[in-house]
Formats: structure tokens, C-alpha cells, sequence
């Protein structure tokens, strides 16, 4: 895929301001991380009855789509419980060692965040299962018959384990995590306070219309909306007078392709494909991927949670089927007698 084809909402894309950027827009508090309100109350009871026990709060599991605020309540978890936070991700840790070293350099009460969980090799998860309930690791010496296991105390530490995929983490993983956090989709009015928080502190003056207009458009995903508010701040400031008003913010997102309902290019080349080239499905996932030139795991992770939460795209036993709303919103006709269910949800009052 050429890059100017890239999805705005890919994180890869980011380069390194806009990272910078992201991580000043970070609520550093439960208080002011809007949103999720359900995982947010447990959590903070969670976080309060080990500061009142003065003990490391059990193990933390977030699951949910990418964007929607796993990382952020990692820091907020550790700066609730003012320890030191340590990040590291699955694909970092390829060798049990790689684990070993990490978790014996942790120090009492510290929060270990392992994002990605689930794509952690097995022998370094089967290392992590005795870490999380014994505090303890063994380290293998030597090889072959005469390898000797060592053990090694660790220090009593907290893990947040963060994945978009909870369901590919093994059974034995899942149960010792004491606490588990899904997090769904927001709401349009939690974005729209997520828009005006961001734009407060990046020192944009924005709209209510406006802040719901970028709301609507943000795939319920914390992380579009701020992105999206910035793409929109460029072009207030560049064609107009720095003001993002609701006109202005419409122009905008249409220029960065981002349509009413929130699709951007990949949505879009993904239902396209699987309208134009596929019929409407069922196809399946590595051959849709192929079709919109992009890796399995992005249309799986960032195009697919959204297209199926929005009523465009079912996923069946026998591959992705687009439903007669993805046809609609294409401006196309909907196929008499396709393989999908009219049963299905609609997405748009057409
Ligand atoms: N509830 C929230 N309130 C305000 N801002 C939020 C909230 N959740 C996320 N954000 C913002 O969205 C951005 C992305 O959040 P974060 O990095 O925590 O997502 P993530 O779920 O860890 O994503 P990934 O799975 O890609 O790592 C951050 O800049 C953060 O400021």
C-alpha cells in the first residue's frame, strides 16, 4: 500500500511528535479519564483497598481495541499507587530470559506493564505464570540432562497485562490476572469532553458543534479523536484564523478523507473490496488483506472491530461478509439474495 493510502488512524504512522503530542494529552488521573466508567469504579476500588492494605493490588488484565486507553491506565495505575512503572510489550520478550532479567530487576510494589500480552512466546509465558503466583522464577543453568533450575525470589510486583486480542491468551494466563478490565467503544459525548479537554491544553479554540462534529467522526476511539482534532487545528491555522469551527471541521475531515459515519481509507478499501471484488463474502481474512494491501492483523485489529461494531461488516464460520449497509454507504445497490442475513444490523437510517 503507497503511504499517502495509509489510514489515519494507524498507529505505525505516528512519527515521533505526534507521540510526543499523545502522551501530553494522557489523563495521568482516574478522575480526569473519561469515560469507561465501569472499569474506572472498579479499578479505583481495586487501587484502593491495596493502598489501604498497603499491599500490591492484584495482577490487572485490559483488553479492548487499540486506542481506547490501555496504556494510559497502566500510568495511571502506577501513579495511583505512586510506584515506579516499567513498560515492556510481548514481542520484546521472545526468550524466557528476556522475561527473567526483567522481572528480577522489578522492585517491591512496582507495576510492570506488558503490553501486547498475547503475542509473548510460550516459554516466557509459562516463566510469567509462576511469577504472577509465587513471586518467583526459575532460572535454568546450563543444558541438555545436567540443566539445573534456580530459583529466584522476586520482589511482590504488580503486572497489567494489556492485549486487543483477550481472547488468543491461554486459560492458565487469564485466570491469574485478579482483575480483568474490558474496555469498550466510547460514547460520542465522552469524546466530545476527551475533544475539549485536548484542545484546552493544546490551546485551540474549538466549538461545541465542532468538538461533536470530530466526535461523531472518531470511531469512538479516544486516540482518532485527539488525532483528528490535531489534523483539524493544522488546517484551522494554516486556511483559516486558528478558530475550528463546525463548517471548518466538516472541510477538514473531508479533506483527510474521514467520512459522517467515521470511515477513513481503510474502512472504506476494506468494504469496497469486499463488496466489489468479493461480491459481498463471505472471504476470508488473509485474502481480504491481501486485496486492500495491508497486514492481516491491521484489518483484523483497527479496520474490523469498528466495521463490525457499526453494523458494515459480519464476521461468519465461513469468512467476512458485508452487510447491506456496507453496500448503501458505498452508494451501491444492495445484491438480491446474498449470502448475508437482512437480519443484520443497520448502520445508517437510509
Ligand atoms: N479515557 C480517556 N480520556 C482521555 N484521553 C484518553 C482516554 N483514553 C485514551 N485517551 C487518549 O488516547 C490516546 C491513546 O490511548 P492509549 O495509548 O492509552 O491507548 P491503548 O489502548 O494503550 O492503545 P494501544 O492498544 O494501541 O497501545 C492517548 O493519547 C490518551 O491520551
Amino acid at each position: 500500500m503507497d503511504d499517502n493510502v495509509r489510514p489515519l488512524v494507524s498507529a505505525d504512522a505516528m512519527d515521533i511528535e505526534e507521540r510526543k503530542i499523545e502522551s501530553a494529552l494522557r489523563p495521568r488521573t482516574l478522575a480526569e479519564f473519561g469515560g469507561q466508567r465501569r472499569v474506572s469504579e472498579q479499578l479505583e476500588l481495586v487501587l484502593h483497598a491495596a493502598r489501604g492494605r498497603n499491599r500490591a493490588p492484584d495482577h490487572v488484565l485490559l483488553s479492548g481495541p487499540p486506542g481506547l486507553g490501555k496504556t494510559t491506565l497502566a500510568m495511571i495505575i502506577a501513579a495511583e499507587l505512586s510506584a515506579p512503572l516499567r513498560i515492556t510489550s510481548g514481542p520484546a520478550i521472545q526468550h524466557a530470559g528476556d522475561l527473567a532479567a526483567i522481572l528480577s530487576g522489578l522492585n517491591e510494589g512496582e507495576v510492570l506493564f506488558l503490553d501486547e500480552i498475547h503475542r509473548m512466546s510460550r516459554p516466557a509465558e509459562e516463566l510469567l505464570y509462576m511469577a504472577m503466583e509465587d513471586f518467583r522464577v526459575d532460572v535454568i543453568v546450563g543444558k541438555g540432562p545436567g540443566a539445573t533450575a534456580i530459583p529466584l525470589e522476586i520482589p511482590p510486583f504488580t503486572l497489567v497485562g494489556a492485549t486487543t486480542r483477550a481472547g488468543l491468551l491461554p486459560g492458565p494466563l487469564r485466570d491469574r490476572f485478579g482483575f480483568t478490565g474490558h474496555l469498550e467503544f466510547y460514547e460520542s459525548a465522552e469524546l466530545e469532553k476527551i475533544i475539549n479537554r485536548s484542545a484546552t491544553l493544546l490551546d485551540v479554540d474549538i466549538t461545541k458543534e465542532a468538538a461533536a462534529e470530530i466526535a461523531s467522526r472518531s470511531r469512538g476511539t479516544p486516540r482518532i479523536a485527539n488525532r483528528l482534532l490535531r489534523r483539524v487545528r493544522d488546517y484551522a491555522e494554516v486556511r483559516a484564523d486558528g478558530i475550528i469551527t463546525i463548517a471548518l471541521s466538516k472541510a477538514a475531515l473531508e479533506l483527510y478523507e474521514v467520512d459522517r459515519m467515521g470511515l477513513d481509507r481503510l474502512d472504506r478499501s476494506v468494504l469496497d473490496a469486499l463488496c466489489r471484488r468479493f461480491g459481498g463474502g463471505p472471504v476470508g481474512l488473509s485474502t481480504l488483506a491481501v486485496a486492500v494491501g495491508e497486514e492481516r492483523e491491521t484489518v483484523e485489529e483497527v479496520a474490523e472491530p469498528f466495521l463490525v461494531r457499526s453494523g458494515y461488516l459480519a464476521r461468519t464460520p465461513r469468512g467476512r461478509v458485508a452487510t447491506p449497509a456496507a453496500w448503501r454507504h458505498l452508494g451501491l445497490a444492495v445484491p438480491k439474495g446474498a449470502s448475508f442475513a437482512d437480519t443484520l444490523f443497520d448502520a445508517e437510517d437510509e
